[in-house]
C-alpha cells in the first residue's frame, strides 16, 4: 500500500478550510491512488467547530482519508508533514486592503515558520494563503532556516484563474483556449495581471482581444480588485474559489505544468526581470518533477516594467513594516 502523504491545513474550521478539506480527502491533490492524512490546526475557540468538520469528513467515508489529527498546537499539526497549507488568518472586511491585516496576521506566521522548521518532514512544501499572503510567506520562510527557501510559496493562483476567465469571456472562447496568463508581484491591488504575454487559441491575446483600452482600463483593475468585489457582494471573502485555487497550486507543483503553458506562483524572488530581492514575488513558472522555474526571456514593455516596479515596491514596503518578525 502506498504510504500516505501528510497534509497540514491551518484555519481548518474556517470558510476556506471547509471548502478545501473535503476535496483533499477526496484525492483532488495527488490523485485517486494516494492516501492522505489531514493534520488540522485551529485556535482553541474554534476547536469545537473543527470537531464538527472532522465528524463530517468521517461521515463521507473517503477511501483515501487514512487519518485525521485535530489540534490547537502547531508542533503537533506540523509533525512530519509533507505539505503545509497555511490558510488560518483573519480575512479583511469591506473597505480594507489586505496589507491592513499585516500586524494581526503576520504574528501568526513567525511561530508557524518555527514549528515547521522543527517538525515538518524533510520534503515539506508550503503554500501560504492567509493574507497578506506574500509577506506572511516571507515571515514563515525566514523563521524556518533549515527548510530550503524555495519550498515556501504564496498563492496568486486565484488571481491567475480570475484572469483566465475574464480573457475567455471577452474573447468568447472556452477557458481552456487561454494560456500563458501571468500574475506578477503581490497578491494585492498592485498585482500586475499580464494579458500581453498570454495566448488565446495559440495567438497573442492582445491581437485576439484587439482592444487595448479594455486590457488596461477593465481587465487589469477587474482582476486586481476582484477579491474586494466578492467581499462587497457576498459580505465575506472568497472561499470556494480560493480553496479551488489552492488545490490547483498544489496540483501544479506536484504533477507539473503542461507543455505550452505556465502558472503563476509567488516564490522567493529570483531577481528575474529586475524584481526586488528578498521578497515573495509572483512570476510565471513552469514545473517539472516538483521543481518550478521562472519563465525566462519574456520581453517586457515600459508599461510591463512600470507595473512590475509598482508591485515590487509595495512588497518592499510590506517587508519594512514587519522587519522585526523576520528571523
Ligand atoms: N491568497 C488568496 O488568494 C486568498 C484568497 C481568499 C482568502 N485568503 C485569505 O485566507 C485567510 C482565511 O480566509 P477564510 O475565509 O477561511 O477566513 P475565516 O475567518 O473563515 O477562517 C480563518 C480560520 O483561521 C483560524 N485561525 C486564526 N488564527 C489561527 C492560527 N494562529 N492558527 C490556526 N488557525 C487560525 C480561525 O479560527 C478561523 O477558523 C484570510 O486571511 C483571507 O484573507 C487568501
Ligand atoms: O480579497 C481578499 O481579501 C480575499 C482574497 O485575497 C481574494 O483575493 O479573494
Amino acid at each position: 500500500m502506498t504510504s500516505p502523504i501528510r497534509v497540514a491545513v491551518t484555519g481548518a474550521a474556517g470558510n476556506i478550510g471547509y471548502a478545501i478539506l473535503f476535496r483533499i480527502a477526496n484525492g483532488d491533490l495527488f490523485g485517486p491512488d494516494q492516501p492522505v492524512i489531514l493534520q488540522m490546526l485551529e485556535i482553541p475557540p474554534a476547536m469545537k467547530a473543527l470537531e464538527g468538520v472532522a465528524m463530517e469528513l468521517e461521515d463521507c467515508a473517503f477511501p483515501l482519508l487514512q487519518d485525521m489529527v485535530l489540534t490547537d498546537d502547531a508542533n503537533v499539526a506540523f509533525k512530519d508533514v509533507n505539505w503545509a497549507l497555511l490558510i488560518g488568518a483573519r480575512p479583511r472586511s469591506k473597505g480594507m486592503e489586505r496589507k491592513d491585516l499585516l500586524g494581526a496576521n503576520g504574528a501568526i506566521f513567525k511561530p508557524q515558520g518555527e514549528a515547521l522548521n522543527r517538525h515538518a518532514a524533510s520534503d515539506v512544501r508550503v503554500l501560504v494563503v492567509g493574507n497578506p499572503a506574500n509577506t506572511n510567506c516571507l515571515i514563515a520562510m525566514r523563521n524556518a532556516p533549515d527548510i530550503p527557501p524555495e519550498r515556501f510559496t504564496a498563492m496568486t493562483r486565484l488571481d491567475h484563474n480570475r484572469a483566465i476567465s475574464q480573457l475567455a469571456r471577452k474573447a468568447g472562447v472556452p477557458v481552456t483556449a487561454v494560456k500563458k496568463v501571468t500574475i506578477w508581484g503581490n497578491h494585492s491591488s498592485t498585482q500586475y495581471p499580464d494579458a500581453y504575454h498570454a495566448e488565446i487559441n495559440g495567438r497573442p491575446a492582445p491581437e485576439v482581444i484587439n482592444d487595448d483600452a479594455w486590457i488596461r482600463e477593465t481587465f487589469i483593475p477587474t482582476v486586481q480588485k476582484r477579491g474586494a468585489a466578492v467581499i462587497e457582494a457576498r459580505g465575506q471573502s472568497s472561499a470556494a474559489s480560493a480553496a479551488n485555487a489552492a488545490i490547483n497550486h498544489v496540483q501544479s507543483w506536484y504533477h507539473g505544468t503542461p507543455p505550452g503553458d505556465w502558472v503563476s506562483m509567488a516564490i522567493p524572488s529570483t531577481g528575474a526581470y529586475d524584481t526586488p530581492e528578498g521578497v515573495i514575488f509572483s512570476y510565471p513558472v513552469t514545473i517539472q518533477n516538483g521543481q518550478y522555474q521562472v519563465v525566462e526571456g519574456l520581453s517586457l514593455s515600459d508599461f510591463d516594467r512600470a507595473m512590475l516596479a509598482a508591485t515590487g515596491q509595495e512588497l518592499l514596503e510590506e517587508r519594512a513594516a514587519i522587519e522585526e518578525m523576520l528571523g
